[in-house]
């Protein structure tokens, strides 16, 4: 992957017509999509070798459509990322782009009497741990990379699915990146459990949710750049841990995996933090910040990062400290509005902070939650690897097709609600 990635980046590797690749498109979903995704995200400043990247994961047309539309084909490099190769949005995805890329090398003339095999070698590659399957799509498996069936999706993106991220930083950042992660997965595999960071979180999860009726769990970054690790985290902890048969078989009889989502701040601050602050539910939050900006910057004499970095502070002070009444009364407000403005505190939120967002720290971030979510899947009994909970949709949307295209009589055996949506669409598809 590292000697392919510096071929790209140098520029031996060309498109079909010799110009050398700007923009690598990733075809992927779920866990060969989010990880790859959410660090091209965070580790943009990183890119140094004039080459971008998009990620096409939706099945919804308009993804494609969007991410092609501007795209030169001469100087694209698609990857289809997919652990098994089967899945219908990836490859559906895959298909449409291939077809792109041939009819719109040949609007331009590129394909310089190169056979549309060629060229797919030359703009296709993928990684899979299926390479059977690679060959069968038509890329060549010279041109694929694998992995091991046992990496589970969500854990993936330090694997060859981050290919995308070593052709866009460069094998020396990824190397850097996955130091990250080996630095956490040591601390985790030796800290005695009281200094064991990913141990102490994880119970403080298990405590919120168990313990005092927490539901979901706020995650807010304090770095732009991060504007996806929500996503991410999404995937890795509600699919690890969104459970309620034990890995024993046996059901739960207590909750499981929370809800997890975020924003980054100062957005969420104008937007939900009020429920955070005031609201009936109980909402534990990791706030995210580091001391260095990427873009240091003043706005007259203000350090625009200080700036926003004291909203970090403070909002971590009133969720624990919150304001009593008797500060609100002293304050001179109204008797009718006092209830209004008095903050319980007392609400729990973990802030974690860094020297800087660098591809290290990214790792061990990552790392950190896998091994989070590791620990709760073991408290809880159930087994944080499996994903039997996504199965039920493919296999019905499946199922269904016949029906959208007006089999009336697969419509029919449908339960009414369903069959009464199919037949809206039926009735005012154009
Ligand atoms: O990489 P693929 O095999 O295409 O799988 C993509 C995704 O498919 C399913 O939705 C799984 O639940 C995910 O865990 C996985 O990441």
């Amino acid at each position: 992957m590292y000697a392919f990635a510096d071929r790209v980046r140098s520029g031996e590797w060309t498109g079909v017509s010799g110009k050398r690749i700007e923009t690598v498109v990733n075809i992927g979903i779920g866990g060969s999509d989010l990880g790859p995704v959410m660090v091209y995200e965070a580790l943009k400043p990183y890119a140094d070798a004039g080459i971008s990247a998009r990620f096409i994961s939706n099945i919804d047309p308009t993804d494609v459509a969007e991410k092609v539309s501007d795209l030169d084909p001469e100087t694209t490099l698609f990857i289809v990322a997919s652990k098994t190769f089967g899945t219908l949005e990836t490859l559906t995805n895959a298909r449409v782009a291939r077809d792109w890329l041939l009819t719109a090398l040949g609007e331009a003339n590129a394909l310089q009497g190169k056979t549309a095999e060629e060229a797919v070698a030359q703009h296709f590659i993928a990684v899979s741990t299926a390479l059977d399957k690679v060959a069968a799509f038509g890329i060549d498996p010279e041109n694929a990379f694998g992995f091991w069936d046992w990496v589970g999706g969500r854990y993936s993106v330090d694997s060859a699915i981050g290919t995308s991220l070593a052709i866009v930083f460069g094998p020396k950042v990824f190397e850097e990146f996955l130091a990250g992660f080996h630095a956490m997965d040591e601390h985790f595999r030796t800290a005695p459990f009281e200094k064991n960071v990913p141990v102490l979180m994880g119970l403080l999860n298990v405590w919120n949710v168990n313990f005092l009726g927490a539901e979901t769990h706020a995650v807010l970054p304090y770095d732009q750049y991060l504007h996806r690790f929500p996503a991410y985290l999404q995937q890795l902890t509600m699919e690890s841990n969104g459970k309620s048969v034990r890995a024993d078989g046996s059901f739960v009889d207590y909750s499981t995996g929370e809800v997890f989502w975020g924003e980054p701040g100062t957005n969420g601050q104008h937007a939900f933090y009020q429920l955070i602050h005031q609201g009936t539910r109980l909402i534990p939050a990791d706030f995210l910040a580091f001391a260095n900006p990427a873009h240091p910057t003043k706005d007259g004499e203000q350090d625009v990062h200080e700036l926003f970095l004291a909203n970090f502070f403070a909002q971590t002070q009133a969720l624990a400290f919150g304001k009593t009444e008797d500060e609100v009364r002293a304050e001179g407000t109204a008797e009718h509005v006092v209830n209004a403005r008095i903050f319980s505190g007392n609400r729990p939120s973990t802030s974690i902070m860094a020297s800087r967002l660098t591809p290290r720290v990214l790792g061990e971030l990552i790392a950190l939650y896998e091994h989070i979510t590791f620990v709760q899947g073991i408290v809880w009994g159930i087994d944080s690897f499996d994903q039997w909970g996504v199965e039920l949709g493919k296999k019905l949307a499946l199922d269904l097709v016949p029906a959208i295209e007006g089999d009336r009589e697969v419509l029919e055996r449908q339960d009414s609600s369903t069959a009464s949506l199919i037949d809206y669409y039926l009735k005012h598809r154009k």
